[in-house]
């Protein structure tokens, strides 16, 4: 979910395995010049999403690499297809009022610049949670854990699945 950590826990995460880390939105601006917003209020969610599946595409080709997507990504199939078939899936699994505390000043996330983006976050969640739960090899729990106690998770996660 937006706000979630995954770009603040994929950096660290990737840092402490020693592979590069890349975050989708960031890939995204890069190839196109123009900040997120820009790309909702020209090309609407549509577009948005359009661009994100190239994107994924591509990124997903590559390996030894942490990916932090956007919290949207999960909802196109092929999406989810890309992820859980070429890489090993982490949701943070974070609640609507942790999410909202975390995202209510950050005006960067178009989604929920909305009269009432508390719900917004209640309705996403409601919506996706099946859609992370579908794709994820790993679920952490990311309520109020301190990023780097969640990459310490995370990393006891890979130990184990990597055991198997
Ligand atoms: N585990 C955490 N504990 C407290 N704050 C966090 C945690 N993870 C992320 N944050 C903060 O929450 C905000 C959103 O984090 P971000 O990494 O951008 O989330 P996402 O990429 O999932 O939308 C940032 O201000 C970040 O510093
Ligand atoms: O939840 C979503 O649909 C989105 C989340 C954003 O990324 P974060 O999850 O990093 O905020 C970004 O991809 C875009 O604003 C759409
Ligand atoms: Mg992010």
């Amino acid at each position: 979910m937006p706000g979630s950590g995954k770009t603040t826990v994929g950096r660290e995460l990737a840092k402490r395995l020693g592979r590069r880390f890349v975050d989708c939105d960031h890939e995204l601006e890069a190839r196109t010049g123009v900040k997120i917003p820009t790309i909702f209020e020209i090309e609407g969610e549509e577009g948005f999403r359009r661009r994100e599946t190239q994107t994924l595409e591509a990124l997903t080709e590559e390996s030894d690499l942490v990916l932090a997507t956007g919290g949207g990504a999960v909802t196109r199939a092929e999406n989810r297809s890309l992820l859980a078939e070429r890489g090993v899936v982490i949701y943070l699994n974070v609640t609507p009022q942790v999410l909202w505390e975390r995202t209510r000043h950050d005006r960067t996330r178009p989604l929920l610049q909305v009269p009432d983006p508390k719900g917004r976050l209640q309705e996403l969640y409601v919506a996706r949670d099946p859609l992370y739960r579908e794709v994820a090899h790993v679920v952490v729990e990311g309520g109020r854990g301190t990023p780097h106690a969640m990459v310490r998770t995370i990393e006891k996660e890979l130990q184990t699945l990597c055991a198997l």
